[in-house]
């Protein structure tokens, strides 16, 4: 038995799409999730959950209010800390994150900053005291934290924000201080009633000189009480888009009182005296973004794996009208504009998922190469990471909306759960640095590139960026994979040479710097997502084959050109510079034969991610693919179904309607 889900029992049109798949869906879980041991582990952690029935929802989380999710929410948590250290190595962040992913759902919680953003910014701006202090307490989870930037007027530009922390030699206190409504804290995640500490950035004022944004350990709640200090206003932004198990806050400080060693230091430093150190590079105190930036690719990915685990599975018993055979209806999976719709985006979510891997990586050696002094990798890794992020959200979004509608009228309920993983993944184009702005950051780092080769300085040029140099060659598209490589080569090469080119004409013409830009922007943009998507198709590209598997990499061929062709037809007016029109014609006949060949393992490539019922909490995305009687039992399981007849009717209608009688 090649596919691991199989079941008795299961919906037959289920089991049918299983005994197809070609490949072993553990054998690809260990390809997804980076190693056979990880993979292994997931599954063994995710048992060992479904033997604690405490941690299961105690009802369907949809019908919850937003009160009884975030009480639900700690409720677990408190669960999971009596068994944290059976079920997983605490040490090991990829196991940690799964088990949070199982267990609590993406719907936000009191611990969504605590270990994204909280202890990464301990262990990449805390010195070595200041660890000592805080790192094992947020580790033990003995005090729970966040990450206070974003103010209520300025969440983009960081050189704007309000919020003050002025040194005092005198008393060798920080007086953290609010001196507008604007310069409220507003959005960070768990700030509002969860947590009692706080990375806070603020603007480091000594002897009226202004330092700009730095890091300081703030204690937000008595310990004791979990009442806020005196000198603290905190609380819940109220309710968002989507992500509402978390507790986004407010935040305003009123001439706080901050000891000293309470400023971060690692990389910048405030004597008693006041004398001020700088850091060894002017963003280090931007790493704990990075942190979460180089993991949005793996994230993004894996909400849209969600996602797509749920529109492949439930197309694949979803019968509805006919192809050749008129006596039976057939899966809706088996309609080419279905497989349109969602096959690419398998595609797409695998490449994300390559590249996370990648970039999760390329920060933790940065980390270390920071540590030891060595700063040089920021800026490609910022460039990267900025551009990563703008485009996989950006693509997962419109793939998460593209499943929804894929399922038809049942993909609006929240039965399907897809519009909670649609809310949640795209706050993704937001935080972490709006997606056009990450975009012009990349674009920065691209027109340098291109300027470092103007000056005859090639050899200077940062990873990916050679291609830049490089003269247009003839594309022979029957040469494979690389071929499509080329193509997205010379597109993003020419949209990068001609914004660049449009800036500096419009410098040459007499705009300022600043005004250039701004009338370059989306020329710039454009130019940023060809390279990034560029660096995806890459990447995913030598991934497969790196592998040695036969019949996974075989699959992985199939899905490699599935994306080659899409992505190629999906940048058209920029691929017709360098392709003829009757070669798109080709490259879209390939992939209509491409979509084809994918569609015996469609349900077997969504099946490898292994995403339990428990997390996916979607009833059309069931494993056993029982749609139909679930969806009446869950529409039964509606708070509004508890009683005959609601108060409201005997209120409001039944009163109308009487009287309409009369
Ligand atoms: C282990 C278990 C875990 C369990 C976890 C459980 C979860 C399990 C489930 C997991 C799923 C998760 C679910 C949802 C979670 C939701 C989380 C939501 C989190 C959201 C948090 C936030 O949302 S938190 C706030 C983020 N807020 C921003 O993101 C502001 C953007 N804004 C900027 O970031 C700066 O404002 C901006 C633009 C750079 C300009 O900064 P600026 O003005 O200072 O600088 P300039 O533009 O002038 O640039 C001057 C030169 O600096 C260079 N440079 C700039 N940055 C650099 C850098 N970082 N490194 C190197 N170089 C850098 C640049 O490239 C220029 O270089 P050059 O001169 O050579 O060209
Ligand atoms: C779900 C969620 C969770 C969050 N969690 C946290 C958290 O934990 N901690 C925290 O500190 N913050 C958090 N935030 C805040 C988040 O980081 C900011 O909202 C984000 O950085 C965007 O900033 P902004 O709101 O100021 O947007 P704005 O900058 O006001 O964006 C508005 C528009 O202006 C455009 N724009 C702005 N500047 C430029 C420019 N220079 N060039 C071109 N266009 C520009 C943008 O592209 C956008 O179209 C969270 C936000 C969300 C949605």
């Amino acid at each position: 038995m090649l596919n691991k889900s199989i079941m008795d029992g299961d919906n037959p049109d289920l089991t049918e799409e299983r005994m197809k798949g070609a490949f072993d869906t553990d054998k690809m879980a260990a390809v997804i999730y980076g190693s056979e041991k990880f993979a292994i582990r997931r599954r063994e952690i995710t048992e060992s959950i479904s033997r604690i029935p405490q941690l299961a929802d105690s009802k369907p989380f949809s019908f919850m209010t937003r009160e009884e999710k975030i009480s639900e929410s700690c409720r677990k948590l408190s669960v999971l800390s009596e068994h944290w250290n059976q079920l997983i190595d605490t040490n090991n962040e990829e196991e940690a994150l799964h088990l949070y992913r199982e267990v609590l759902g993406l719907e936000g919680h009191a611990f969504s900053l605590h270990e994204t953003m909280f202890i990464p910014s301990l262990v990449a701006q805390a010195n070595d005291e200041q660890q000592e202090k805080w790192l094992g307490r947020a580790k033990r989870r003995e005090i729970i934290g966040c990450y206070a930037q974003t103010e209520m007027g300025h969440g983009t530009n960081l050189r704007a924000l309000e919020t003050t922390a002025t040194y005092y030699p005198s008393t060798q206190e920080f007086i953290l201080h609010t001196p507008t409504e604007t310069a409220l804290k507003w959005w960070p995640g768990a700030l509002g009633k969860s947590s009692n500490y706080a990375v806070v950035v603020a603007d480091l004022v000594i002897r009226d000189t202004h330092y700009g944004a730095h890091p300081f350990m703030v204690q937000l709640r008595d310990e004791k009480t979990h009442n806020p200090l005196p000198g603290i206003t905190v609380g819940d932004i109220g309710p968002k888009m989507a992500f509402n198990g978390a507790d986004n806050g407010f935040l305003g400080f009123n001439q706080y009182k901050l000891p000293r060693d309470h400023m971060l230091m690692r990389h910048s430093r405030v004597e008693e005296n006041g004398t001020y150190t700088k850091p060894p590079h002017a963003k280090i105190g931007y790493s704990s973004m990075v942190k979460v930036r180089s993991r949005m690719a793996m994230d993004q990915g894996l909400f849209m794996v969600s996602a797509l685990v749920i529109a492949v599975r439930y197309s694949a018993v979803r019968r509805q009208g006919f192809l050749d055979d008129k006596s039976r209806e057939v899966k809706v999976l088996d309609y080419q504009t279905q497989q349109h719709r969602l096959f690419p985006s398998i595609a797409r979510a695998y490449a994300f998922i390559f590249c996370g891997f990648e970039t999760i990586q390329l920060y933790d050696q940065l980390l270390i190469d920071v540590k030891n002094g060595d700063t040089s990798g920021m800026s490609d890794l910022h460039a990267l990471t900025s551009g990563l992020k703008s485009v996989v959200t950006h693509q997962t979004g419109e793939g998460i909306e593209q499943a929804r509608m894929a399922c038809g009228g049942h993909g609006y309920s929240m039965a399907s759960y897809i519009s909670e993983i649609y809310g949640v993944a795209i706050g993704g184009c937001t935080y972490e640095g709006e997606n056009m702005v990450m975009l012009l950051q990349l674009a920065r780092y691209l027109v340098k590139s291109v300027e470092l080769v103007k000056t005859g300085k090639s050899k200077e040029l940062g990873p990916m960026m050679n291609y830049l140099a490089e003269p247009d060659t003839q594309i022979d598209l029957t040469s494979g994979p690389e071929a499509y490589v080329k193509v997205f080569q010379h597109a993003a090469r020419r949209q990068v040479w001609k914004a660049t080119d449009k800036f500096h004409q419009l410098m040459e013409s007499g705009q300022s710097r600043d005004i250039a830009w701004n009338n370059s922007a989306v020329e710039l943009t454009r130019a940023s997502r060809l390279h990034t998507r560029l660096y995806i198709m890459e990447t995913f590209i030598r991934r497969v084959s790196s592998i040695s598997d036969v019949s996974i990499k075989k699959v992985l061929i199939d899905l490699v050109n599935v994306h080659v062709n899409y992505e190629v037809l999906d940048i058209g007016t920029y691929a017709l510079e360098h392709v003829s029109s009757t070669q798109l014609d080709s490259i879209r006949s390939q992939l209509y034969s491409s979509l084809d060949t994918l569609r015996p393992n469609a349900v077997s490539l969504i099946d490898s991610f292994q995403i339990s019922d428990m997390q996916l909490r979607s009833v059309l995305g069931r494993r056993d693919g029982h749609v139909y009687t679930n969806l009446f039992e869950w529409a039964k399981a509606s708070p509004l179904n508890q009683t005959h007849v609601l108060p409201s009717v005997n209120q409001y209608l039944k009163p109308m309607m009487d009287k309409a009688k009369l």
